[in-house]
């Protein structure tokens, strides 16, 4: 195995293969022990995409919320799921076939292009230009406003989707989707994640699906793989520590030394 290579998949926690109950079990217990420990917390609350990542987490807390509320009797507990369109979503039907299947105790939609247009307009007026691109990433940065502003008037917090085949390639908005309370996918590479999934029943659409962060006007539905430059399975084998390809070992390196910055609290004196 590489030197780096062993430093990440230490860093990540990935395992070289899961049982798929067993990491169910780990991750609602988690979310459950969580909420149990942090007295007056009520609810999970995530957006949900229509991807694979937020089909699974969305799944797993309403599973934790269920068992909560059975376990507890204490209705409150709730698992919140946000649609968070910018206009209108290309892929709209499989965010609600997710929402569907999840069960979600509670659905909110907040349709969030006026507010990226304000702010990208506001900064434009006063000599900021903005790419495409990074308005993409005011666009993951606002839905994670109004997955705070949910989590704010419900006693909740937030779900994150990060997982590990993300997290070493620092694929995600800084303080954007990257921004969450917990974590319960964090360990997980993408093909671990598609296998809990089949054990819980999913519909094999949402995770036989290509994953995208569809943030950019200029190339809709991008493929996390092109943009990236590396496929999920080369990603998924180097942290399951198999060998892969020098090129793409290269190139997960590479990502994984740039966004190192993500993986950290803020750079202080003492760095
Ligand atoms: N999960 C997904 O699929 C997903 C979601 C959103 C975005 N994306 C992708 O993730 C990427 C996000 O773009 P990004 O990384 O350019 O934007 P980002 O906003 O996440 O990170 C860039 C910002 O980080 C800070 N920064 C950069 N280098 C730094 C350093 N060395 N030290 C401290 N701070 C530093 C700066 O403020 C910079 O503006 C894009 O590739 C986007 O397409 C993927
Ligand atoms: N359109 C969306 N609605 C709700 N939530 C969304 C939407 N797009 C993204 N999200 C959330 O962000 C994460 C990250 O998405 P990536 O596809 O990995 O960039 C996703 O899991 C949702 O929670
Ligand atoms: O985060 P999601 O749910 O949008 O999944 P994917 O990254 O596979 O698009
Ligand atoms: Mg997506």
């Amino acid at each position: 195995m590489r030197p780096l290579q062993k430093e990440i998949i230490e860093f990540e926690k990935t395992l070289p293969e899961i049982d798929a109950e067993k990491e169910i079990r780990r991750s609602v217990d988690f979310l459950k022990n969580y909420l149990l420990k942090n007295k007056g917390l009520k609810t999970l609350v995530l957006g949900i995409s229509g991807g694979q990542d937020s089909t699974l987490a969305g799944k797993l807390s309403e599973i934790a919320m269920t068992e909560l509320r059975q376990e507890t009797g204490d209705n409150e507990y709730q698992f919140v799921a946000v649609r968070l369109p910018y206009g209108e979503q290309a892929d709209e039907s499989d965010a609600m076939q997710a929402i569907e299947w999840m069960e979600a105790d509670q659905v909110v939609r907040v349709n969030i292009k006026k507010s990226v247009d304000e702010m990208v307009n506001a900064l434009e007026a006063n000599g900021v230009g903005i790419s495409d691109f990074n308005k993409g990433n005011i666009k993951a940065r606002t839905r994670m406003i109004a997955q705070y502003g949910v989590a704010g008037e419900n006693a909740g917090v937030v779900v994150g989707t990060d997982h590990a085949a993300e997290n070493i390639t620092g694929f995600y908005t800084k303080f954007g989707d990257g921004a969450a309370d917990v974590t319960p996918l964090f360990r997980l590479d993408k093909r671990q994640g598609k296998k809990l999934l089949k054990k819980l029943n999913a519909p094999t659409n949402l995770y036989e699906k290509t994953p995208t962060a569809d943030l950019e006007e200029d190339r809709p539905s991008l493929p996390d793989e092109k943009a990236l430059g590396v496929t999920y399975t080369n990603i998924d084998d180097y942290l399951e520590g198999k060998d892969v390809p020098e090129e793409a070992a290269e190139k997960i390196e590479a990502w994984y030394k740039k966004t190192a910055h993500k993986r950290r609290s803020p750079y202080t004196v003492f760095d």
